[in-house]
């Protein structure tokens, strides 16, 4: 399981900062949506420039314009954007498009999308499938991330599966339990932990235990 780092609620400088102390423990980097709405892709500029060696994921969440944002996460070094699958399939078509131009990927995020919805998404076959528990869904309603919702969407073992959304180190082995994800992605867990790099260690631990089950 890869350890996407998503950072949210920061400055940029504060986001390179952290990258730093945990970076040996991390796959993925996530600029996340509050970093793209606050900054502009120059969140993603920077924190491609700072770990170039790194896949970034510009968590841009779009769900329109989907050409001219795709081309704009591409441009400023995203490996990796999102695209919510609520949007209409033109959209999606659009950041399919783009990314296979740039040879870089989609991630559909798949919040609040309906099962009807869902099944019509699986013919994306290259893109990264995010099941996602909101923040509101988290701090207003007290729900995260256990992967037991729609699982049997994910049969298909060519998909290839994420999940976020308050996920911790006690709930992480529910959701390989059932989600079983290929990317894990992880925010306020390690970005607000006391001693970051001490969490994303735990984190990469119980990853690498995994992958050897
Ligand atoms: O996409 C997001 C918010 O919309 C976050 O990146 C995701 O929820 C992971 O962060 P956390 O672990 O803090 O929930």
């Amino acid at each position: 399981m890869k350890i996407q780092l998503a950072l949210d609620r920061m400055e940029i400088a504060e986001a390179i900062e952290l990258t730093r102390k945990v970076t040996d423990s991390i796959d993925w980097i996530e600029v996340g949506t509050s970093l793209i709405k606050e900054f502009g892709v120059a969140s993603v500029r920077e924190l491609k420039q700072a770990f170039p060696a790194k896949t970034v994921v510009a968590d841009i969440k779009t769900i329109d314009n989907g050409r001219y944002e795709f081309e704009m996460c591409f441009e400023a070094g995203a490996d990796v954007a999102t695209v919510m699958g609520v949007s209409p399939l033109v959209t999606i078509d659009a950041c399919m498009e783009v990314a296979r131009r740039y040879n870089k990927k989609v991630m559909i995020d798949l919040l609040n999308t309906s099962s009807e919805q869902k099944s019509a998404l699986m013919k994306y076959k290259e893109a990264i499938f995010c099941d996602h528990v909101s923040k509101d869904e988290q701090e207003e309603a007290g729900s995260l991330n256990r992967g037991d919702k729609d699982g049997q969407l994910f049969d298909d073992p060519a998909i290839q599966v994420a999940a976020a959304g308050g996920i911790t180190l006690e709930s992480i082995g529910a959701l390989r339990a059932t989600l079983n994800p290929a990317v894990a992605i992880i925010g306020s867990a390690i970005t607000k932990a006391e001693n970051p790099a001490e969490a994303a260690d735990k984190f990469k631990q119980v990853c690498q235990q995994e992958e050897l089950v």
